[in-house]
């Protein structure tokens, strides 16, 4: 085909414009930091503890100023010690804020401490999260309620905070940014987190809307999917997980929270949007983008081929986990 006829022809030539643009733009922005971090002030919800200390600490190393927040004092200030420890610069500063963030009032009241106390962020990344996972015929609707409060809430309510703030606030050099924390169930739900599952895609889906909508505002739009995560509210977790949820995810390994967050800030810092942290989150990714920008094109654009076949075989065998684990239950006599 000479190129006369891909221009001479609207559709081609809109696509191949499409295209070449992408690459540029890829190419353009290839080699640059998107998420610097050193003097800049970052505020981490959820920073006491698990993924969210690690992003703290992490970020303190490469010296940027850092608030914490989270519900527990004790825990807070605790973790405050450990962080502020790991400066590198005396210019970074420190602060621990106590607040329950599914409640919107209360979120903005912290984010207004930290305004005042420190100025308006320049990064805010929410880790504030956590599930009970168990069966859902198991649960109240106030658990069911509180699941949806404790993972999109958190979110929301954080989100909205950042966004205000940092829309009335005057223009910043660098972008200004948001990540959240979804997790790999937005994209694959199991059975036991279906309290819990539904809350993360709706972060998913606030994380690619709000995307969007904060290019009016020069804001940065990110959201992390990590799968295991060693911390203590896995730990926690694990007390209630029904052992059918552990054996459909145990088809994953698990990270430590350091591994993930250093995945979550090379995908930041190259400019990603939908960011995975183990090659298995980008196959489910790759069968799950929708209308969302693209990370890698070519090895997404493979998966997203390859996947709608592996997925009718693979989501078949994790059903038929499903199935074998109920004809376990009923030979042993046992009840769930
Ligand atoms: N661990 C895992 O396997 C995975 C986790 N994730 C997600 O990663 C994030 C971090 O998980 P992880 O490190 O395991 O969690 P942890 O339970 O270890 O830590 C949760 C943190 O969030 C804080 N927090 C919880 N609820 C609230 C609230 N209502 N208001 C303010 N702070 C709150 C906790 O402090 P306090 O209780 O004092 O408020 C704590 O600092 C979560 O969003 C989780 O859903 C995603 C994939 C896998
Ligand atoms: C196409 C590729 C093959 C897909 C195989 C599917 C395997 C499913 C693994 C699901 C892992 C779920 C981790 C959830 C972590 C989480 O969010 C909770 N621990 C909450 O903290």
């Amino acid at each position: 085909m000479s190129l006369d006829v891909i221009t001479s022809h609207p559709i081609l030539a809109t696509t191949g414009s499409v295209v070449a643009l992408t690459l540029a733009t890829s190419m353009f922005s290839f080699g640059k930091n998107q998420f610097p971090v050193a003097g800049r002030l970052v505020i981490v919800t959820g920073g006491s503890q698990g993924m969210g200390k690690s992003v703290a600490l992490l970020l303190a190393a490469r010296g940027a100023s850092i608030v914490i927040i989270a519900r527990n004092q004790t825990k807070l200030d605790a973790a405050l010690l450990e962080i502020s420890a790991a400066a590198t610069s005396p210019d970074q500063k420190f602060l621990a804020i106590s607040a329950d963030l599914t409640s919107g009032a209360e979120t903005t009241r912290a984010f207004e401490e930290v305004k005042e106390k420190l100025g308006v962020p320049d990064i805010v990344w929410q880790c504030a999260g956590g599930t009970v996972p168990g069966y859902f015929k198991d649960y109240s609707s106030d658990e069911l309620e509180r699941e949806m409060a404790m993972n999109y809430f958190t979110a929301l309510h954080t989100a909205h905070a950042a966004v205000k703030m940092m829309t009335a606030a005057p223009p910043s050099k660098l972008k200004r940014q948001i990540v959240l924390t979804s997790s790999v169930v937005a994209f694959y739900p199991i059975a036991g987190y279906n309290a819990y599952s539904p809350a993360k895609a709706a972060i998913r889906s606030l994380a690619d809307g709000l995307r969007q909508e904060c290019l009016l505002y020069d804001i940065n739009v990110a959201a992390c999917f990590p799968a295991t995560i060693y911390t203590p509210g896995f730990e926690e977790e694990q007390k209630t997980k029904p052992e059918l949820t552990k054996i459909l995810e145990g088809a994953d390994e698990g990270q430590t929270p350091e591994q993930v967050v250093v995945a979550c800030v090379k995908g930041l810092e190259k400019g990603e949007k939908i960011i995975t942290t183990t090659l298995m989150g980008s196959a489910m990714r790759g069968g799950a983008w929708g209308g969302s920008p693209r990370g890698s094109v070519l090895l997404d654009t493979l998966f997203a081929w390859v996947l709608v076949v592996v997925w009718a075989i693979v989501g078949k065998f994790m059903d038929m986990d499903v199935v074998k684990y109920k004809k376990r239950l009923e030979k042993e006599g046992r009840k769930i």
